[in-house]
C-alpha cells in the first residue's frame, strides 16, 4: 500500500519529558486520520515532527518518502500546515500575508484564494491584527489548503471558530480527500474526529493506544464523549471493540536508530524550527 506517512520509533523528548514515545504508525494515501488525545498527549509534537520543524530524538518520520526532518525543503510544496497556535504577522493583511506564502510555495492560483476566503466569509483586505480570533484561524486555513498540497497537517484546526464554519471546514476537508489528498487531523473532540476522519489514531501520554476505523467508533453508539477526563486523563479505549492496523514494533533491522548511528548529540537539517514562519 501507498503510504504518505511512515513513522517508525518516532520519540522525542525534551529533557526528561518524552512528550511522543516510539511511535509507529502508517498513513495512506487518500484518507483522513484523526489523530485524538488528550492535552498534552503529544499531538502537537507528533504533528510537527511531521512537518519537520521539530527533530526527533530518535526514530523517524518518512513522508512522501523522505526523512520530514532533512527534507524540509522538498516536502514543502507538498504539505499544508495549520500550527495549533496559528499567530500570522499582525501589521500584514491577509492578502499580503497569502502572497508571501504563495511566493514561498513557488506560485498559488490566485483564484484558489479567493474561492477560500469567499468560502469562509473572511475579508482579506483588512490587517490580521483586526481580525477576530476565528477569523485569524481562517487565515491560517487558507494558508493550509490554498497550494492543494498532496497532504495536509492540521492541528487543532477548528480552533475559535463558529459551529457554521466547523461544518465549512469539515467540508472541506471530506472534498480534499474525495479529491485523492491525505489529510492528518488533530484534536481532542471526538465528535470532530467521528465527522470528517475515515481512521482514528488514538495518543496517551506519546503512545499509541491504538488505531481504528471511524465506523467501527460509530456502531458502538459512543454517545459518551470518548475522551476519558477522569483522574487517570486519556482517552479510555473500549476494550470489547476490535483493536485494528496497531503496528508491532518494527524488527530492529529494519528500523536506523538514528541516536544509536549517530550519538545522542544528532544534528538534523533543522534545529527545531520556530513554530511559524514568515516574513520579517
Ligand atoms: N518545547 C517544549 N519544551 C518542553 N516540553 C514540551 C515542549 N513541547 C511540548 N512539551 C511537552 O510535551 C508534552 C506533549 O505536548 P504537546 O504539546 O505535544 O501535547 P498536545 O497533545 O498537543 O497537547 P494540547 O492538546 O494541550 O495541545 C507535554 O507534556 C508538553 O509539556
Amino acid at each position: 500500500m501507498d503510504h504518505v506517512i511512515r513513522t517508525r520509533n518516532l520519540t522525542k523528548r525534551f529533557g526528561q519529558r518524552t512528550a511522543v514515545d516510539g511511535l509507529n504508525l502508517d498513513v495512506p494515501s487518500g484518507v483522513v486520520l484523526g489523530y485524538l488525545g488528550p492535552n498534552g498527549a503529544g499531538k502537537t509534537t507528533t504533528v510537527r515532527l511531521l512537518a519537520g520543524l521539530v527533530c526527533p530524538t530518535a526514530g523517524s518520520a518518512i513522508v512522501f518518502g523522505f526523512d520530514a526532518a532533512d527534507r524540509y525543503d522538498a516536502l514543502q510544496r507538498r504539505i499544508g500546515y495549520l500550527p495549533g497556535d496559528f499567530a500570522a504577522y499582525p501589521e500584514l493583511t491577509g492578502t499580503q500575508y497569502l502572497d508571501y506564502f504563495a511566493h514561498l510555495y513557488g506560485g498559488v492560483d490566485r483564484s484558489r484564494i479567493q474561492l477560500l476566503a469567499q468560502r469562509f466569509d473572511l475579508d482579506l483586505h483588512v490587517r490580521i491584527r483586526t481580525l477576530s480570533r476565528g477569523d485569524r484561524q481562517k487565515v491560517g486555513i487558507v494558508q493550509a489548503f490554498m497550494h492543494d498540497p498532496d497532504l495536509l497537517i492540521l492541528d487543532e484546526p477548528t480552533t475559535g471558530l463558529d459551529p457554521l464554519m466547523q461544518r465549512e471546514f469539515h467540508d472541506l476537508v471530506r472534498e480534499t480527500r474525495n479529491a485523492g489528498r491525505t489529510v492528518f487531523l488533530s484534536s481532542h473532540v471526538l465528535s470532530e474526529v467521528v465527522a470528517v476522519a475515515d481512521t482514528v489514531a488514538i495518543l496517551r501520554a506519546g503512545r499509541l493506544v491504538s488505531v481504528w476505523p471511524v465506523q467501527a467508533l460509530k456502531a458502538t453508539n459512543l454517545e459518551a464523549p470518548f475522551l476519558d477526563h477522569g483522574d487517570h486523563g486519556g482517552p479510555h479505549v473500549p476494550q470489547r471493540l476490535p483493536e485494528v492496523a496497531v503496528r508491532r514494533p518494527p524488527r530492529p533491522d529494519r528500523v536506523v536508530d538514528r541516536d544509536r548511528r549517530t550519538g545522542p548529540a544528532r544534528v538534523c537539517a533543522v534545529a527545531d524550527r520556530p513554530r511559524q514562519s514568515g516574513p520579517g
